[in-house]
């Protein structure tokens, strides 16, 4: 039998037809919708007389504009208001289960998906929502989709899709202390750039990537599309299966033998080829964060901020400048120098319970600085909720933190009441820190939770061993 990879296992046995030679019908097995990106699929499903084909493969939650603290919030904000209602009436017209604002399950599509074991190894995935990618961790084949694309999976649970290419990161060895999957992501968006990973599937692997926990598996396949990959994925092992069935257990459900015995295939043949190869050592990497308006624009702490002439590649040197001009920086500046004033914890990449524990082990018995505003948005109520019970809160509160309560998206998009004002600078555990991302004029250095909750006590950008 032919070798595959585990992307193609997936694809072959869900292609429901090939269309003419670059596309297939691909079924969809799960479809997340949150509201944005989403009112105009329910409006033609509605102009065309058609309704949802499998509402019970269809989840919905609220996420990217709703408020962190309170919802009366919501209220008082017609634009958003409008777009959360008509989630709830389309979802309530075409019998969609919604998690709404401020009840239990409710979260980050791409935090509460998993928690709630919508996504499973060897299935197929997909959401309005470009860190889809996040769900590959589970050996998922998931991906990001347009609002037409919506459309067609509401009405026929499935997808044309293109053939994707295939290529492989292996990381060898083991991530230096303090390095974390986040670190890892922004060297391979850095060695790859923004457009290294168009039109491939990104497979991780080696003996780095099984070393990390799931939920930093997720924080690394999450930031696949920001080196332009359609997805991330990697193969299942035991610490898939474990998470998986603590996921089970959690949700009361049961879990055959044989079930997990089949999820075990869902990894790579050994002797699979894929159509590119990158290997990289993983004692190398080291803590990063963006300098510049891009996740390439990345440097480690031992660096200096570059400057144009560091760019061979016009573009390159253009997008440089641009960067140096908007983050308002000079070319040879350590990153020590860099004040900042608000620290942002949370995302689909960085909002889960491992994060929170990891920040609230470095404020443990130290301040928030001064001159820092620090939120913490859990990704979902169930990381709140187990936040809570940990007492992990209090230490939030006791270091000058600004926890909130209401998860969503938050400052990583600005799209609440939550985004950054002109001239403000963040470290923020987000993933996307383009012009104006968390505030018109605003600035966004993405690094790890444990650079965050660091920056957060020095008030400049910071490692855990600075302190
Ligand atoms: C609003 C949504 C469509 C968008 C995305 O596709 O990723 C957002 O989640 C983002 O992170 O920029
Ligand atoms: S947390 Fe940020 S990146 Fe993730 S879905 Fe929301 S806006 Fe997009």
């Amino acid at each position: 039998m032919l070798a595959k990879t585990l992307f193609h296992k997936i694809w072959d046995s869900h292609c429901v037809k090939q269309i003419g030679d670059t596309e297939d019908l691909i079924y969809i097995d799960m479809h997340l919708l949150h509201e944005i990106n989403t009112p105009q699929a329910f409006d033609r499903l509605r102009e065309t007389n058609r309704t949802v084909r499998r509402p019970d493969l269809t989840i919905a939650t609220e996420d990217h504009n709703t408020p962190t603290r309170s919802v009366a919030t919501l209220e008082s904000d017609e634009v958003r208001r409008r777009q959360v209602d008509l989630l709830r009436r389309n979802c309530s017209e075409f019998d969609i289960p919604l998690f709404q604002l401020g009840e239990p399950g409710q979260g980050i599509t791409h935090v509460i998906a998993p928690e709630q074991g919508l996504v499973l190894p060897g299935t197929t995935l997909v959401c309005c929502d470009s860190h889809t990618t996040t769900h590959g961790a589970f050996a998922a084949l998931a991906f990001g989709i347009g609002t037409s694309q919506v459309e067609h999976v509401l009405a026929t649970q499935t997808l044309r899709f293109q053939k994707f290419k295939s290529m492989r990161v292996t990381v060898e060895n083991h991530l230096p202390e303090h390095v974390s999957s986040k670190d890892l992501a922004l060297s391979i968006i850095r060695h790859l750039g923004t457009g290294g990973g168009i039109g491939h599937v990104i497979e991780y692997a080696g003996s780095a990537i099984q070393s990390l926990s799931m939920e930093a598996r997720m924080t690394l396949c999450n930031m696949s599309v920001e080196a332009g990959a359609s997805a991330g994925i990697i193969g299942v092992d035991e610490t898939t299966i474990d998470y998986l069935r603590k996921v089970y257990k959690s949700n009361g459900q049961s879990l055959a033998e044989e079930e997990i015995d089949r999820w075990r295939t869902y990894v790579s043949d050994s002797d699979a080829i894929f159509d590119q190869e990158i290997v990289i050592d993983g004692a190398t990497i080291q803590e990063s964060v963006t300098w510049g308006t891009n996740p390439s624009q990345t440097i480690g702490f031992h660096e200096r901020i570059p400057s144009c002439a560091d760019y061979d590649d016009p573009s390159q040197k253009q997008a440089a400048k641009r960067a140096l001009e908007y983050m308002n920086l000079q070319p040879g500046q350590s990153l020590y120098d860099v004040s900042i004033n608000k620290v942002f914890v949370g995302s689909c990449t960085n909002g889960r319970i491992e994060d929170l524990r990891i920040v609230a082990g470095i404020l443990d018995g130290r301040s928030v600085h001064p001159d820092v505003h620090m939120v913490i948005v859990p990704g979902s109520t169930q990381v709140r909720d187990l936040a809570i019970r940990e007492g992990l809160d209090e230490v939030f509160q006791k270091a000058g933190a600004d926890f909130r309560h209401l998860p969503g998206c938050s400052m990583c998009c600005g799209l609440n009441e939550d985004s950054m004002r002109k001239g403000q600078r963040s470290v923020s555990t987000s993933n996307r820190n383009y012009e104006g991302r968390q505030g018109t004029e605003a600035m966004t250095h993405i690094a790890s939770p444990s650079i965050a909750a660091a920056s957060a006590i020095t008030g400049r950008i910071s490692r855990v061993s600075d302190l």
